[in-house]
């Protein structure tokens, strides 16, 4: 194909460049230790100083790959599919999520909701970043709230961005990774005063899988 017939697939979501895919364990949040096949899709204009996965920041650098291909493979491993990135709201999410669905898989999100909601989703995980904040949309659809701890100023976004979600969303406060040692005992200590909020940790980074 054409790189240009290529592009135009992309854009509408019938193509995505993937970066990798996986099998494993949510180490985060509400679906910790629950094994999910993970699509890690290409793509993100955020720029978190601290993000852990700066190489999927260049869709360029990810094939663009059919969302037929994708479902066959993921369809394969698990009945929870995890859609995350790069930022997946890049990118049109209904192609793909919708024959997720038709083969009765269940989808989540990992997103920072700064882009435009896509898709159909069985389980949104909102992240916000004060680069760019989330959309009203993305709020709105927020399972879990999940902000990462980098310092103590982080707490007081925490508050800001939980005033913008609804009454049931489950909220997270996650350690950077680099700062944990820093940011654990201030979580710790912040949990303890306003129960409303809970620990998330990267667990898979301490069971040393992907
Ligand atoms: C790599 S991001 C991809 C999805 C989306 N772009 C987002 O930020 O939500 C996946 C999750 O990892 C979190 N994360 C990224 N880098 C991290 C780090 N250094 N320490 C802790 N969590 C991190 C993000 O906040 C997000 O919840
Ligand atoms: N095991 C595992 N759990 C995760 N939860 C969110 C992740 C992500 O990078 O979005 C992630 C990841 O990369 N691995
Ligand atoms: S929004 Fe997500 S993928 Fe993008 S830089 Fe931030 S943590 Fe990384
Ligand atoms: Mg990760």
């Amino acid at each position: 194909m054409k790189k240009e017939d290529i592009q135009a697939l992309v854009n509408t979501g019938q193509y995505l460049p993937l970066m990798e895919e996986f099998y494993t364990i949510q180490g985060e949040g509400f679906h910790k230790g629950t094994a999910a096949y993970f699509i890690r899709v290409g793509g993100c204009d955020v720029g978190c100083h601290w993000c852990d996965v700066k190489e999927s920041w260049d869709a360029e650098k990810h094939p663009p790959t059919s969302i037929g291909q994708i479902v066959a493979n993921a369809e394969k491993y698990s009945d929870t599919i995890v859609i995350t990135g790069g930022e997946p709201l890049t990118w049109d999410m209904s192609p793909l999520t919708e024959n997720l669905k038709a083969k009765g898989l269940k989808t989540h999100i990992e997103t920072s909701g700064a882009y435009a909601v896509t898709g159909v989703w069985d389980w949104f995980c909102l992240s916000p970043k004060k680069l760019k904040l989330p959309t009203p949309e993305a709020y709105k659809q927020a399972d879990e709230l999940k902000i990462i701890v980098y310092n103590k100023n982080d707490l007081i976004f925490a508050e800001q961005q939980a005033e913008k979600v609804n009454s049931d969303c489950i909220l997270y406060l996650q350690p950077e990774w680099s700062k944990r040692d820093k940011v654990v005992p201030l979580i710790v200590d912040y949990v303890m005063k306003n129960p409303k909020w809970k620990v998330s940790l990267q667990t898979h980074k301490y069971l040393n899988i992907p």
